[in-house]
């Protein structure tokens, strides 16, 4: 919220809400709990689900499937730029670990005609409640990496990946209605938009901002008694808002959060001020390694302070490549900070009974993955494809098949898959 969007609404400071100021001609389209959108009329909004730079989400019934889903209201301004429904129609295959697109609409609203995506209701992983049973940990990481396995053979790169972009299915949750959902997720709590002063049109702003639906207690309410929390999930890579088509245009500008940035979009925005760096599915791997850490421990790896992000990325990966020595001089490591592969064995050990603590299967195993994934050098990382058959996850049961893996030596991984169960 601006100083001056303080002065025309009561309630302008809740942070809770999207801010009042994406209601504008061009901006976010005005939803009312209960409305009915599509044409014919078929998806009745039941709640919110959240929002982005470009988006609302709500949960809403199709009373064509009988199912809940999640409609993604894209801002008016973006709706004939965004090329996300045609990278979702890219990625459609019912068994792929990436959010299924199920339907395309559009809807006016007085801000303009709003692009609207129907998509399987999924619940992000990012919640602070939310356990990652250890037991899953592998199977989970391993459908995370096969959902950007998949992305990648599309030609695809996501460019936004951190744990509240990752899923689950709710295949156990029934449909409901707006009364069912609001009875077990407890009362929604909405901020009437009234406005305090000045000549506002008032048309661009919706009657009320609505809370968004805590998933997470929203899950467990409904599957009580069922189970459903100590089942394996299975995961989706969500939010491809950002994603581009890697050889038929150059790169967005990259909007990944600040500790999930690759070092070499890090190193231009931070050390060389260019905002517009170039990023690929090699920066989608690093940002995975620093996902995954965060989806396990529920700590961020990096801190999300620009400044010491670079230094941090040199001591975790115990060198400082030539081309950052400049920015090293005029930015010195804070003392005692000597960045090399003794200093930066230290601190993943440290890392490693950290996972030890929770439980984790094979903490040094999982260690040893994420710094393949985290070299410095994009051209070194290893390719989705080639994590999938690292070491980690021998001994899995993946469709249906047990992964087997020879002895690992080197960068000579090699694999078969066992006699079907
Ligand atoms: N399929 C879904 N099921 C459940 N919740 C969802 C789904 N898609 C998105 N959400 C929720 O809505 C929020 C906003 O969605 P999303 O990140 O896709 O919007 P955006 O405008 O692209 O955001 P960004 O600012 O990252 O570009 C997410 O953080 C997530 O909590």
């Amino acid at each position: 919220m601006t100083d001056s969007e303080e002065d025309y609404f009561v309630f302008a400071d809740d942070e809770d809400f999207e801010p009042t100021s994406a209601y504008t001609p061009g901006g976010f389209c005005l939803i009312r709990l209960g409305c009915i959108l599509g044409s014919p009329p078929r998806y009745r909004i039941l709640a919110k689900l959240g929002h982005g730079s470009f988006s609302t989400v709500w949960m809403a019934h199709d009373r064509v499937r009988h199912q809940n889903v999640a409609l993604k209201i894209v801002e008016a301004r973006r709706t004939s730029k965004s090329q996300e429904m045609e990278i979702l129609q890219r990625l459609k295959a019912p068994r792929a670990n990436v959010v299924q697109l199920l339907d395309v609409f559009e809807h006016t609203s007085p801000n303009g005609i709003h692009q609207v995506l129907v998509m399987e209701l999924l619940r992000p992983l990012h919640y602070t409640r939310w356990e990652f049973r250890p037991i899953f940990v592998r199977t989970v990481l391993r459908q995370v990496i096969e959902g950007l396995e998949f992305i990648h053979s599309r030609g695809i790169a996501h460019g936004d990946l951190h744990p509240s972009n990752v899923g689950a299915t709710m295949p156990e949750i029934v449909p409901l209605s707006v009364k069912e959902v609001w009875d077990c997720a407890g009362r929604p709590q909405t901020l009437a938009v009234v406005h305090s002063s000045g000549d506002l049109n008032m048309n661009s702003y919706p009657p009320y901002l609505c809370e968004t639906l805590d998933m997470e207690e929203f899950f467990l309410r409904q599957g009580a008694g069922t189970g459903v929390a100590q089942r394996p999930l299975s995961i989706r890579i969500l939010d491809l808002g950002d994603a581009y088509i890697v050889n038929e245009s150059s790169s967005p500008k990259c909007i990944t959060p600040t500790g999930y940035l690759s070092p070499e979009v890090a190193f231009a925005q931070i050390a060389l001020g260019d905002e517009n760096a170039p990023w690929d599915q090699r920066s989608d791997i690093w940002s995975l390694a620093v996902c995954i850490y965060g989806l396990i421990c529920k700590k961020n790896l990096f801190s999300f302070v620009r400044e010491g992000l670079l230094h941090e990325m040199m001591m975790y990966c115990g060198e400082v490549p030539d081309a950052w020595r400049l920015y090293v001089r005029s930015n010195p490591f804070p003392q005692g900070d000597v960045p090399g592969i003794v200093q930066a064995d230290k601190l993943w050990k440290a890392k490693e009974a950290a996972l030890e603590w929770y439980g984790i299967e094979n903490p040094p195993g999982l260690v040893r993955l994420l710094r393949r994934m985290m070299n410095l050098d994009p051209s070194k990382r290893p390719t989705a494809a080639e994590l999938l058959r690292d070491p980690y996850f021998a001994g899995l049961w993946h469709n249906g098949r047990l992964l087997l893996f020879k002895k690992y030596d080197g960068r000579e991984e090699v694999w078969k898959a066992g006699l079907p169960r």
